[in-house]
């Protein structure tokens, strides 16, 4: 579905990524993990149009994106989630949602939350819409509360809806379990297999291990921009370049916070 052929980036000097090669299958979810500055949120960005890939090709249902506008390739049917997390705090759960979906409708966002006159039937199916995406990630209850009222881990869920809204085939999550308790985990990790079971085709950046293993078909392992490795988590759990580029890394912080801890 989506493919990722030699692709490479550079910022003046600082070579990210190089010859990186990805391939998406449709209907699955796959998981892009990789030590902190590895590159993994570049890539998003390549996909995604905010920035131009310097060497290689990114196609998307077999269509070439070079050269498109985000909310170009937005209509194509591909949307994301950002690590940062990107809400209206001022407006109302369902208006988050609603505002995603302009993209789709015949007329912007502010026309919508106006609720001009000659749009009233095309903006209760949106809000019925918006308040079904939202029962996906189970913020329905709360559809009227102002976005700024609700815990870390709750707006996580709520750009997950909005991502949604813009009825995208492939979904990028970058960082989803960021700041969220287990409980909070376990809840949004049944949530994304019930969305993938809807058809949906999803790509994650996650640190969480438990996560993306138990949640990944696929995983592949980024690491001083090159892919280092890819397969199930079994595989990837036991490949020796893993352990010692990711895993042992972090054992190597687990040891120095011990030692740490103890002088
Ligand atoms: N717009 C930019 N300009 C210059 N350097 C950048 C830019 N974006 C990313 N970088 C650099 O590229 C490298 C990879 O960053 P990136 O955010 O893709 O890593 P990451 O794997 O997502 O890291 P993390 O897990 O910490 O989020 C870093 O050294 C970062 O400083």
């Amino acid at each position: 579905m989506l493919q990722l052929n030699a692709v490479s980036r550079h910022f003046g000097g600082l070579q990210v990524l190089q010859g990186v090669d990805l391939d998406i299958p449709q209907g699955g979810i796959f998981g892009l993990i990789g030590p902190n500055g590895a590159g993994k949120t570049t890539v998003f960005n390549l996909i995604t149009g905010l920035l131009p890939v310097t060497g290689g090709r990114i196609s998307f249902d077999g269509r070439d994106l070079a050269g498109l506008k985000p909310h170009e390739i937005t209509r194509l049917g591909l949307a994301r989630t950002f690590q940062n997390i990107r809400i209206f705090k001022e407006m109302s759960l369902l208006e988050n949602v609603m505002v995603g979906m302009h993209a789709h409708l015949n007329y912007g966002a502010a026309g919508l939350l106006l609720s001009l006159g000659g749009f009233r039937a095309e903006e209760k199916r949106a809000r019925d819409r918006a308040r079904e995406l939202l029962s996906w990630v189970k913020l329905d209850h709360k559809a009227h509360d102002a976005a700024d009222n609700l815990s870390y881990g709750d707006q996580r869920k709520l750009e997950l809806a909005r991502a949604l809204a813009t009825d995208p085939r492939l979904l990028l999550l970058d960082e989803p379990v960021a700041g969220m308790n287990s409980t909070e985990k376990t809840e949004l990790m049944h949530e994304i297999e019930n969305i993938q079971r809807r058809g949906y085709t999803i790509f994650m950046i996650e640190h969480d291990m438990r996560f993306v293993m138990g949640l990944c078909e696929q995983i592949a392992v980024l690491n001083f921009g090159r892919i280092i490795a890819q397969g199930n988590a079994e595989q990837i759990k036991n490949d020796p370049q893993v352990i010692e580029a990711y895993l042992g890394r972090e054992e190597d912080e687990a040891t120095a916070d011990e030692e740490g801890a103890a002088a």
